[in-house]
Formats: C-alpha cells, structure tokens, sequence
C-alpha cells in the first residue's frame, strides 16, 4: 500500500518531539520499518529536515498569525502549521495549495474545527506573508538572525563575538543547508577508479573531493541513503566527512605502528588509520559505551580491517598499559557537535552555555590523561567537530601550557601535495590558519565544522 508522506513526516516530527530522538535515527527508524519508494524518502526527510532547520522562524509565523496563543495550539497541530509554512516558504515544487489542502486534511483527522484553523492560518501566510516583520537587523542584530535562521540566541551571540557579525550570517545560513555525502574508498578491498565504475554503471552522480585523494563526494543521494550505494555492504568504502578524513591524513601514520585512539565509536577515525597503515600494526579503537563498540566492529568487519581492537574504556581514567607506547594518539573528544548541525540540525536546539562549560573541562582532562600515551616523537591529535574557541584554541593552548613536552606541528597544510594546495589557492579556500591548527567551516570549506591540533612530543 502507498503511504501517505505527508502523514509519515507528521509522524516522525511527533516522535523526535515526544521522545527526543535524533532527527536521523528517528527518519531511518521509519525508512527501516516502512516500504517506500526512494522519492517518497526524499519528500519526508527534506520536509522533517527542513521543519527542524527553520523551526525558529516557523514558530514565529506561527505567533504572528494564530489568534491561539502558541502554548494552547494542539501539538500535532503546531507541527502541522510547520509542514505547512515550510512547503509555502521553501519548497517552490510544492504548489501553495497542495501545501494548504494536505494539511487540512491531516488536521480534519483531529477533528474539523483544526481543519478550519489550520486552513485560515496557511491562507493568511500566503495572502500577508510579505507584511510580516523579523525583529530588526540593525537594533536587534542576534535576535534577527537567531530568528531568520533559526538558531538560538545565545549560541548567535558567540559566534558573532568569536567570529564577527558577517561570517556568523553566512555559517548559520550554510548550517541550513544539506550536506552532501561523501565517502572514502576503501583501497584494502577497490581501487579509486574501479570503484568509480560501479557507480557510473549505477548511474550514481559524484566528483572528486577537492581535498581528499581517495575520497568521492557523491551529488545524487542524501547523506541518509548511504547505504543503497553500490558496495556498501561489500566494504568498498565509508561514509566520513572530509574534515573528519584530515585527522587520518594528519597522522601521517606508518605501516607497523601503535595507533591509540581514546574516543572512537563509530570508528571513522580509526578505520581511516587502520586502512592507512595498511592492515598491518594495531589501532586501539576505545569508547567509553559498551553498546557503541559493535558499531566500530560492524565498520571493521565490513572493511575488511585485521588491525582493529575495539575496547570499553573511559579515556578521563589512565591507562598504565599504553604508557609511552603510542607513535599516535588521537582525541577526537565528546564536543557540542556545533559544527554538524548541517546534518543533525536537532543538536541547536539541544545545547546550553551551562553543558559547554562542562565539556571543556571534560576535554581537557581527556587530552591531558592521553597524552601520557603517546612516544617521544610521536604525534598526538585534539579533534571536535565543533568551533567554539572553548572547546577548541582554548583546550589546546591550556594543554600546552601545562604540558611543556608538547608542541604544535608547524606545518599544518604540509600533508597536501604541491597540486592540491595550488587548487584550493585558485579556489580561494585557505587551510593553514595563522594559530597552526585547522579550523574547518561549512560556510568556508564546505565541510563539516571541524577542528584538529596536530602535536608532537618532543621527549
Ligand atoms: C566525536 S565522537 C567520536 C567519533 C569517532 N572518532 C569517529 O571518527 O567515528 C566522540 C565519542 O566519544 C565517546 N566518549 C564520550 N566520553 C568518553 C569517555 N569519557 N571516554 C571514552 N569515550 C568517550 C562517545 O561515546 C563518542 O562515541
């Protein structure tokens, strides 16, 4: 039987709502579980994506223009009133009336009167959208763009105090944007190029990844598809950002070496070092979750990786095993994720100045225990893929500080072969920042949000 999309997206806005799922889990948790065709997939992922990215400014249409007060509004309403402003106001596809018509007859189900709401809220959007005022740009900068762009203000004060008034409009402008999938070729098992075959004969559209050798950023599926690829399951390749495939290019690991990797579940990290180094040597893949450990086993299985040991173990304790054993030791440590919420747009909404506090101090405390780990010369990498100063500059410059041993790696951009610098210097995109480490924004590179500090010990 054909299912009903519009229904289905009410569905999953209703459970990530109710039972503070992630948008991802929750749409995939339906895609897992229903039948449907891939453009049925398409239609409910933009439009719950697209209600969680605006649903600041959603809300406030919403307030505008019900005689209701919000708080008094049938929740199932309320995200009814979101479906239906969002196809009005981003979807050009959809016609205003198809958006109008759906929604009333998913409101007529709760009872006819909700219909009658529903209706009269969409038509006054459409007839007297223009007229609808945002709080002032010029007396109000945080509040207009918290609004236009739906983040919260709090988080759109520190960027414009961290980052200045211009670049925070266009992150938060590229944070509403959907990122493409990109996925690193997995040589142990394909070469680049045979791989490239598959998925021309798949018909599958992609490009070569401006930074990245042997990763393909693929332009015909969303990032939540990933798995009807072709090669998947065969381990041909991984799904990874490009800013997450930097810490592995970092490395600069060899073939042969102790690899300590304190906080690696799913394990994109550590099966980019493993694959690296070759199969050979070993990679200490550690989470503090027990029950996230089968996922980093799942990648390493599916790749085909033998030098991979998944292990419990909470990175803030030490170790004494692996003291002074690890050429590499990589921290890509719990962040506020702000640098991703291209792809889980749920995440600003769920953070408070009071959780980042506390997670610098965690960040520290990590870096500072695996540190202990690593060799004399050998590298230690601090990773987020978040981009508040305090989770980043801040965590390593302490680090240095207390930590006289250690001292960052100068030539940040060194890994890039001469050609590669050269085409990203004709694009415009600068690498190398002037503090020596990488900062990776979705407005300037079209990455994830990404932070990496290479270090070495000196001994
Ligand atoms: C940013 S994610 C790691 C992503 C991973 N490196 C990758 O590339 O796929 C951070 C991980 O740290 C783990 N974590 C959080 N606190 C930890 C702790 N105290 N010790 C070890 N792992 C921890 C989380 O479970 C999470 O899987």
């Amino acid at each position: 039987m054909k299912i009903n999309a519009r229904k289905m997206a009410l569905r999953i806005l209703g459970q990530i709502d109710t039972e503070k799922s992630f948008s991802h889990i929750a749409l995939n948790r339906y895609f897992d579980q229903y039948d449907m065709d891939s453009v049925d997939r398409r239609f409910i992922s933009y439009l719950v994506l697209g209600v969680l990215e605006n649903k600041m400014l959603l809300d406030f249409y919403i307030r505008k223009l019900s005689k209701l007060r919000f708080g008094k509004i049938h929740h199932e309403v309320v995200n009814i009133l979101r479906m239906g402003l969002y196809q009005i106001e981003f979807m050009s596809k959809v016609p205003d009336s198809a958006a109008v018509d759906e929604c009333v007859k998913l409101a007529k189900k709760i009872s006819p009167e909700q219909g009658k709401y529903v209706n009269g809220v969409l038509r006054t959007f459409i007839r007297e959208k223009n007229k609808i005022e945002l709080p002032d740009a010029k007396r109000h900068p945080s509040t207009h763009l918290s609004i236009l762009y739906s983040h919260p203000e709090w988080l759109v004060e520190r960027w414009i105090a961290q980052f200045g008034k211009n670049f925070t409009e266009t992150l938060l402008k590229a944070n509403n944007n959907r990122p493409n999938l990109i996925i690193r070729v997995n040589p142990l098992k394909i070469t680049v190029s045979s791989l490239q075959k598959r998925l021309d004969e798949a018909g599958v559209v992609y490009e070569p990844s401006l930074y990245i050798k042997d990763a393909l950023v693929i332009k015909s599926l969303n990032a939540l598809s990933f798995e009807t690829l072709p090669g998947f399951e065969e381990g041909l390749f991984q799904v990874q950002d490009e800013s997450s495939m930097f810490v592995g290019i970092l490395s600069d690991v060899k073939a042969g070496q102790t690899v300590v990797d304190v906080c690696a579940a799913p394990g994109g990290k550590a099966t980019h070092v493993a694959q690296l180094m070759n199969n050979t040597g070993v990679v200490y893949a550690r989470d503090l979750h027990e029950h996230k450990l089968s996922l980093i086993m799942e990648n390493v299985e599916r790749l085909g990786l033998k030098n991979v040991k998944a292990q419990v173990f909470d990175a803030a304790l030490f170790d004494k095993e692996l003291e002074h054993k690890a050429d590499v030791v990589l921290v890509d440590a719990p962040c506020s994720g702000l640098g991703i919420i291209r792809r889980k747009p749920d995440i600003k909404y769920n953070k408070s100045i009071e959780e980042l506090a506390g997670l610098s101090d965690l960040q520290k405390r990590i870096l500072s225990t695996s540190s202990e780990y690593v060799k004399d010369q050998g590298t230690l990498i601090y990773s987020t893929c978040t981009l508040n100063l305090e989770e980043n500059e801040a965590v390593v410059n302490w680090f240095l500080e207390h930590h006289p041993k250690f001292r960052l790696d100068r030539d940040q951009g060194g890994h890039l072969s001469k050609a590669r610098r050269m085409l990203l210097t004709e694009k415009g995109i600068d690498l190398v920042m002037d503090t020596e480490m990488l900062k990776l924004f979705p407005n300037k590179h079209g990455t994830d949000g990404f932070f990496i500090a290479k270090m070495i010990k000196i001994g």
